[in-house]
């Protein structure tokens, strides 16, 4: 039985429809990353999981089902002291023995005084993810938990989930933009542009001409680095227009059962 799935998931934003009719699922320590250019309605698929964003259709999960969710930004008020245990403290309190634990476990042992406003961007997220974990969650939803980071703070964040994955058996389902190394940090990948364009294995996914359209060998063409030949085939792809969502769909199922 899956983690956490979604039937028909359905978002407008007034007249504008962001998610069209989205099924996917998240099966128990399985590892999926959505891949989609901007405003394309990752986020906001998330937050529809989570019940944050009013949505049409249908989110199940499995009865008890504990989420660590680390949000794409971290709205806190950096004028305010707020060492990092207090921080972690949030929402429910731990052991000083426990934090220092995690922090350790995360890559960032011994900063339980520093303030949370003066950590680096990379030790910020580890700090969050730490916070997720510490609710010994079933799933943990990250939101484009490497932004910010260089590329080397991007592999070693990616190398750290797939650790915890290793040691604790949780399963991942994040948004990102770092298409290298979701590529190999990844178990399913599932390409979104307001309806779900293609999904499926890494290797699978990269080479649907749904995917190429949308990140092909452009300005976001990681592909490009572990892909060296030119297939001209990749012109007829993801469609923007959500009319054509059946169309997609169909191009999915042959994707999935060719994979
Ligand atoms: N609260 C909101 N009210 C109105 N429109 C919204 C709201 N939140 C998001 N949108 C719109 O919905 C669309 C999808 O946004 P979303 O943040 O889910 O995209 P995304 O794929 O996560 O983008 P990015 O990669 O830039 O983070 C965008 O056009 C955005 O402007």
């Amino acid at each position: 039985m899956s983690l956490i799935s979604a039937t028909g998931l359905t978002v407008k934003y007034g007249t504008q429809k962001v998610l069209n009719k989205i099924d996917m699922s998240v099966a128990p320590g399985e590892i999926v990353t959505i891949v989609g250019p901007n405003g394309s309605g990752k986020t906001t698929l998330l937050r529809a999981l989570l019940g944050l964003t009013p949505a049409k259709g249908k989110v199940q999960k499995k009865p008890g089902l504990v989420i660590g969710y680390v949000p794409q930004k971290l709205a806190l008020d950096p004028t305010l002291p707020l060492p990092v245990r207090s921080f972690l403290n949030l929402p429910r309190s731990h052991t000083p023995q426990q934090i220092a634990e995690m922090l350790d476990r995360v890559g960032v042992p011994g900063i339980e005084t520093r303030q949370v406003a003066d950590l680096s961007g990379g030790q910020l997220q580890r700090v969050l993810l730490a916070r997720a974990l510490l609710e010994r969650p079933d799933i943990l939803i990250l939101d484009e938990p490497t932004q910010g980071l260089d590329q080397m703070g991007e592999a070693g964040f990616y190398r750290l989930i797939e650790d915890v994955r290793q040691a604790s058996g949780v399963a991942v389902l994040m948004v990102s933009h770092d298409l290298h190394v979701v590529m190999s940090a990844s178990d399913r990948v599932i390409c979104l542009n307001g309806h779900v364009c293609c999904e499926g294995k890494p290797h699978v996914v990269q080479n649907a001409p749904e995917y190429r359209a949308l990140f092909g060998y452009g300005t976001q063409g990681a592909l490009a680095l572990y892909q060296h030949a030119h297939d001209h085939n990749h012109d007829h792809g993801c469609d923007h227009d959500h009319d054509h969502v059946h169309n997609a769909v169909t191009r999915k199922d042959d994707i999935e059962h060719a994979g």
